[in-house]
């Protein structure tokens, strides 16, 4: 069984996989409180965006973000012992590159969440930078591509049509589903709505891989 498999197993039943008190890698426990250590992450992004400090904050901060760097870098690991972006029932899979998406249910077909754009994605007008929605919408249907025992696939295309504005600080409603499939070509499409307004819709193509295609 490859590794997106193992990872994929625990999150495919309905579930609010936000915060789970314990999960679990590769059969290795994830350190308690691991998943709070992301969203700090997340919260001093949104910090970082938001403020315009003293320069004896700027200093002091440079400071202490330089010392967390250093002692985790105590801690790097190779690819396949990497926790960040492979904690399939975290929130956002524990990867600050993207929002918290939460996925609340999900099925072969279709997957439903939710997901806050912080101030960290901010575009302008307090409206989510066009760049975060396409990332949003990869890592969603690149899920659902991997659900229902299908084979690893990559995103050949993914095409975005934004409908409207995304605001930040919102909880806003994400969908995905599985279109079809012809032979290895996977075509899913997914929605982003604030309430009933639809900000943004994409199609996508995932190309199931080979065995033994990297
Ligand atoms: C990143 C996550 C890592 C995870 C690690 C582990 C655990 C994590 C836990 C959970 C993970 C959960 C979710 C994952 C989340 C997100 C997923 C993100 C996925 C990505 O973000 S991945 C990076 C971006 N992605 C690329 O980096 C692709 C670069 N590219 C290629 O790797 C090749 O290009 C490939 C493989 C796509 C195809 O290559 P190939 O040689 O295998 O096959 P071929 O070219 O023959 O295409 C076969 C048929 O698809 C048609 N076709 C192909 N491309 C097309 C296109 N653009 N438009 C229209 N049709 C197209 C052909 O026309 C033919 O169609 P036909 O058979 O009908 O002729």
């Amino acid at each position: 069984m490859d590794d997106e498999a193992i990872v994929l197993a625990a999150p495919l039943v309905r579930t609010d996989p936000h915060r789970p008190d314990t999960e679990t890698w590769l059969g290795r426990p994830v350190p308690e409180g691991y998943t709070d250590m992301i969203d700090q992450v997340r919260e001093l992004l949104d910090r970082l965006a938001g403020a315009a400090p003293s320069a004896e904050v700027v200093r002091s901060t440079t400071k202490t973000v330089a010392e967390l760097s250093a002692a985790l870098a105590a801690y790097e690991v190779d690819e396949p012992d990497q926790l960040s972006g492979r904690l399939g029932s975290a929130a956002g899979r524990a990867q600050v590159a993207g929002p918290a998406l939460h996925v609340d249910e999900v099925d072969d077909e279709r997957m439903t969440g939710r997901v806050r754009f912080g101030r960290h994605f901010l575009g302008s007008n307090g409206v989510v930078h066009g760049g975060a929605i396409p990332y949003l919408f990869d890592d969603l249907l690149g899920r659902l591509a991997l659900g229902g025992g299908r084979p690893r696939s990559r995103t050949a295309y993914l095409h975005v049509d934004y409908r409207s504005v995304a605001p930040i600080d919102t909880e806003l409603r994400v969908a995905a589903f599985f279109d079809r499939e012809e032979g290895r070509k996977h075509f899913l499409r997914g929605t982003l709505h604030d309430g009933d307004r639809l900000c943004a819709e994409a199609t996508a193509l995932f190309v199931a891989l080979n065995p033994g295609q990297t």
